[in-house]
């Protein structure tokens, strides 16, 4: 197993502003092993977000390498999955077919991508509504087929930003139980851009706290609990005490 499969080198981001540049993230450097689940938090403006867009693809770095598994991070790439906060369906197709866009471009036959398909649904409890519009969907369902459609290409990582942000606090308590579950049954290499601190403890194997303006990374706490966790396990309420002291501090 790689201990930097994937890899972040000095990386700096500025954003051309009215009065100059807007210096958003300094100097971050950062290796992920393969199979390990990154929680990312930090006060709002810090960055986390930018850092997120560059993995995904969506915006360059200024500065310094993002490589994932020995190659550079250039453009988006089916290799790398994304789920945002806000779960973005489209609401004229069923489930199964939001999820099976995201095989636009695969190889596979037409009965291999949907069997692909129903085998995620499957995953994230959703098989019984792949014929249901996202109008008949809760938010917690709505983002299960978000969490479906970004695993559907078996990517190498899965990017979440703020995923649960915009679900009430029982249904997010759940989803985070379910992608806990998801997370240890494919393995797959997982950073989660979050605030919710808690959210971040109980799911990461390290939670790397950013610290704002520019944003860099403040330090990185060691989760050590092995998964499955129990959310009321006292070192997980330890750990989120000793980061919010952090947070006051800046
Ligand atoms: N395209 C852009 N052009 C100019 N400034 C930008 C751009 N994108 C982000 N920023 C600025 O970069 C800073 C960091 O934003 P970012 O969204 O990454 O922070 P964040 O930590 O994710 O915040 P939040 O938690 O509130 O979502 C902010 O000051 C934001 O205004």
């Amino acid at each position: 197993m790689r201990s930097d499969f994937l890899s972040l080198r000095q990386v700096d981001k500025r954003f051309p502003v009215e009065d100059g540049e807007l210096h958003v993230l300094d100097d971050i450097s950062l290796n992920i092993r393969q199979g390990e689940f990154i929680s990312i938090v930090g006060g709002s403006g810090c960055g986390k977000s930018t850092l997120l867009r560059l993995l995904v693809g969506l915006e360059q770095a200024s500065g310094g390498s993002l490589q994932l598994d020995g190659a550079p991070i250039e453009g988006t790439d089916p290799e790398r999955g994304i789920v945002f906060q806000d779960h973005r369906l489209y609401p004229w197709l069923t489930v199964e077919d939001n999820v099976l866009l995201a095989l636009l471009n695969s190889p596979l036959s037409k009965a291999e991508r949907l069997q692909r398909v129903h085998e995620h649904l499957r995953l994230v409890g959703l098989e019984a509504f792949a014929r249901a519009w996202p109008a008949q969907l809760s938010g917690g369902m709505s983002q299960r087929v978000a969490i479906a459609r970004g695993l559907v290409n078996r990517p190498k990582i899965l990017l979440l930003d703020e995923p649960f942000g915009a679900l009430d606090a029982l249904t997010r308590a759940q989803l985070q139980e379910e992608l806990a579950r998801i997370w240890l049954a494919e393995g797959i290499t997982t950073v989660l851009v979050t605030h919710d601190v808690d959210e971040a403890v109980f799911l990461g194997d390290r939670v790397v706290v950013m610290q704002p303006r520019p944003g860099k990374i403040g330090r990185i706490v060691e989760v050590d609990l092995p998964h499955p966790r129990h959310r009321d396990h006292p070192r997980l309420h330890e750990l989120r005490s000793d980061i919010l002291r952090d947070f006051a501090r800046h």
